[in-house]
């Protein structure tokens, strides 16, 4: 295991990019999406359409959800992980938002938060989600297209929800590193985060090391991937372990899109990505009882390699 370094994720610019841009540009962009999906298992995008003034009020009106009473927040329950409102734990609190694109099922979360109505939250956030799924959009295709697998595109685009999660950490009112979430690998597909001004996200390199995060300009993202995408496409990609600590007094909040298969959906790699070189790594499964599976038995660290590996 290494130490910490100052090894930095690839930065890809995506601010002159659409799902329509012209081919010289696309690829460029997509070549350097592949290696930084192999390599890292995740890349700092800097998008633009998401802008740094949004991006602060947006954060406010995160900060204004967190302050409403527990009891209030308590209400948004859900019994499947990740999902609803997820209280404290030590300086860790979460609220997750599903089919965060579909304008209904937002407005009803945020009245049950706020029976008054809330537009403004509403708003911010739907236009949130739209912007940075067109990233994540962009994102699978290329990796799709490099990795000669196009045809599935319909169906994988098909295929897939997303999740919001705006998450809060406490500065733990000290310099001594705490543990805001542990090192983990997502368990969906994709995962796009914006923060607020304070860092902490850290992402573990192939050889152990820790890179600490730590956004390049104002409109940066940072994408990782989740041990479905790493299943679908066979290990092409890797899936990294990252985490957060915190130090000091102040606030981190994050609002993340993740990008998770529909209930029921069958997860397998396909045939073209399993070759005599690169054998099956994980028998099919659905994503949500393997989510069921890492609830219910012992946390390991290669959940899906015990739950499906071949
Ligand atoms: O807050 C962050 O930057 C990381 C969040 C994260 O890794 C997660 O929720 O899975
Ligand atoms: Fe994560």
């Amino acid at each position: 295991m290494g130490s910490e370094t100052e090894v930095k994720l690839p930065i890809i610019d995506f601010s002159k990019l659409d799902l329509e841009s012209n081919v010289a540009e696309w690829e460029s962009v997509k070549s350097q999406v592949h290696k930084a999906l192999a390599e890292y298992g995740s890349f700092e995008a800097v998008f633009d359409k998401v802008p740094s003034d949004f991006r602060k009020a947006i954060f406010l009106e995160v900060e204004e959800l967190f302050d409403l009473p527990l009891e209030t927040k308590q209400r948004v329950a859900s019994s499947r992980p990740y999902r609803g409102y997820v209280q404290p734990v030590e300086i860790y609190e979460s609220m997750g938002i599903e089919d965060a694109n579909v304008h209904e099922k937002v407005e009803n979360l945020i009245k049950i938060l706020w029976p008054q109505g809330k537009p403004s939250f509403s708003k911010n956030l739907l236009f949130f989600t739209e912007q940075v799924s067109r990233l994540d959009q962009m994102i699978r295709k290329m990796i799709l297209e490099s990795l000669g697998v196009e045809k599935y595109l319909d169906e994988h685009m098909n295929s897939t929800n997303y999740l919001a999660r705006l998450i809060k950490y406490e500065g733990p009112q000290t310099n001594e590193p705490k543990v805001g979430i542990t090192d983990h690998t997502d368990k969906n597909l994709l995962t796009i985060l914006c923060q607020n001004q304070i860092d902490g996200l850290e992402i573990q390199t192939k050889s152990g090391d820790w890179i600490k995060y730590k956004p390049s300009t104002s409109t940066s993202f940072v994408v990782v991937t989740g041990d479905t995408l790493y299943a679908w496409t066979n290990g092409r990609v890797h899936t990294p372990f990252h985490r957060v600590m915190m130090t000091g007094n102040e606030t981190r909040f994050t609002i993340g899109l993740f990008t998770v298969p529909k209930s029921g959906f069958v997860i397998k790699a396909p045939d073209e990505l399993v070759t005599e070189e690169h054998p099956l790594l994980f028998k099919p499964f659905v994503q949500s009882e393997f989510m069921k599976f890492v609830y219910s038995s012992e946390k390991t660290k290669n959940a899906l390699k015990v739950y499906c590996g071949v």
